[in-house]
């Protein structure tokens, strides 16, 4: 077995198409310094890591192993120390990108006073989208999610489970190519769970791009293809989830049920081979599968419940069926929201060689905080939404601001005044 401290990659070929890359980082390293500008924390360290088109990438890692900071990096939150990093084949700050990533990040960043259905309005504004687009669309997701019977609630009230159910629903308002995923099951139900996972592998049939971060070794397990496991700031083993987990030396074979009598002839026939049976068990059901029995029995008897529903099929819009052509509002939306916008920007038309990036240390600083000042005008701030339980600070989604429209009005007005509450009855 390969020791934990030497690094072992299973990188994709080397001959693979540059616009199948959708994520790549070559030695990208984060210091974090301290007031006197020494040196504190080697937080990433000359990390490598290759996410192609229509993949789902696990990352992984223990607490404080540098996976949020590589993510923050990757959405160009935080500037590398040094390192290089291509998204979609352009540099991690470049906005014409953004509307293609969706971003879960690992806490909620909520307007607490809005309620779910006025949120995602809120994030469909941002991208342009025009307010029939924001109708279907917000309807599905949250359908799609569960949360359509508790849609007029503020999100301040929503438990942490359902924060997540809503934060994916924002993740996912501008049919992105690459969804970022920070913890996505953390506070689920067994149920939400099953479906964010479900989710996770219908957008990949779709052919979306998914980078995963999660604690949930067995979530994890059941939906990425490749993952890169973190420690000390270091990529210590990477490679398809077979690769790294498949027992080499072992066979299971499953057949209908044998009594000891059977078991002893298959031992005979074994040793004369030279091998032997290590272990006989009977196998058990997982208990996810127990208990999404149990709730299965319960919905189907009606039992009522205060909670996010079941949640329903994948969003239309999603599934690549709909008809809308979004590239230019997007661009346009983003050339108004940059004074300067890149010399090369917007001329590309297909994605451009991951290597002629420009190098991370070329990019100006951007921290967290400024970037919401850039997007959020400082009135609109977002509260952050707290679940019923206390939780720390939180991770803004990359979002532009919004722009003024046409209709943009009256359905917040309407909202608030209790309209949309008589159009649901
Ligand atoms: N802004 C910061 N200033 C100083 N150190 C930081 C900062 N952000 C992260 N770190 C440090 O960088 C290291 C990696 O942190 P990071 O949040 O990336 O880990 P993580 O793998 O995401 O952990 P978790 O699983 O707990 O979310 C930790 O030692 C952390 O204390």
């Amino acid at each position: 077995m390969t020791s934990l401290d030497t690094p072992t990659r299973t990188a994709p070929d080397a001959d693979v198409d540059t616009r199948d890359m959708i994520i790549k980082c070559a030695k990208l390293t984060k210091m974090f310094r301290d007031f006197w500008m020494r040196n504190r924390v080697k937080a990433v360290n000359a990390i490598d890591i290759e996410v192609l088109r229509g993949e789902v990438f696990g990352l992984l890692g223990p607490n404080g192993s540098g996976k949020s900071t590589t993510i923050k990096m990757i959405l160009g939150l935080l500037h590398p120390t040094s390192g290089h990093i291509a998204i979609f084949g352009r540099h991690p700050r470049d906005v014409a990108i953004k509307k293609q990533i969706g971003y879960l990040p690992e806490e909620s960043y909520l307007y607490r006073f809005l309620n779910a259905r006025e949120t995602l309005d809120y994030y469909g504004r941002l991208f342009h989208q025009n307010r029939s687009q924001r109708k279907r669309r917000i309807e599905t997701l949250l359908e799609m999610v569960g949360l359509d019977k508790v849609a007029n609630r503020p999100v301040g009230e929503y438990s942490k489970g359902m924060q997540r159910r809503i934060g994916l629903a924002q993740a996912l308002i501008n049919d992105p190519q690459l969804l970022i995923l920070d913890e996505p099951t953390t506070g689920l139900d067994p149920i939400g769970t099953r479906q964010i996972k479900d989710l996770i592998l219908e957008l990949k049939r779709r052919g979306k791009t998914i980078l995963l971060c999660s604690h949930l070794l067995a979530d994890v397990e059941d939906v990425c293809d490749r993952v890169s496991i973190m420690f000390g700031g270091k990529v210590r083993r990477e490679g398809t989830v077979d690769e790294l987990l498949v027992q080499e030396s072992l066979t299971n074979l499953q057949t209908t049920q044998l009594d000891a009598e059977d078991v002893q002839a298959i031992e005979q026939l074994l040793e004369k081979r030279g091998k032997h049976i290590e272990r006989v068990e009977q196998p058990r059901q997982k208990l996810e599968a127990l208990f999404l029995n149990i709730v299965h029995e319960a919905q189907a008897e009606g039992v009522d419940t205060s909670g996010a529903t079941g949640g329903g099929p994948l969003a239309e819009f999603l599934r690549g069926d709909e008809q809308e052509v979004q590239e230019d509002v997007g661009e346009a939306l983003i050339d108004r929201l940059v004074e300067t916008k890149p010399a090369d920007a917007g001329k590309t038309s297909g994605p451009a060689d991951a290597t002629k990036t420009p190098p991370a240390e070329a990019a100006e600083p951007i921290e967290r905080d400024s970037l919401i000042d850039e997007l959020v005008s400082p009135g609109d701030k977002p509260e952050q939404a707290k679940p019923r339980d206390d939780r720390s600070s939180s991770e803004p989604s990359p979002v532009p601001e919004p722009q003024p429209e046409e209709d943009v009005d009256d359905s917040v007005l309407d909202s608030l005044l209790g309209d949309e509450k008589k159009k649901d009855k």
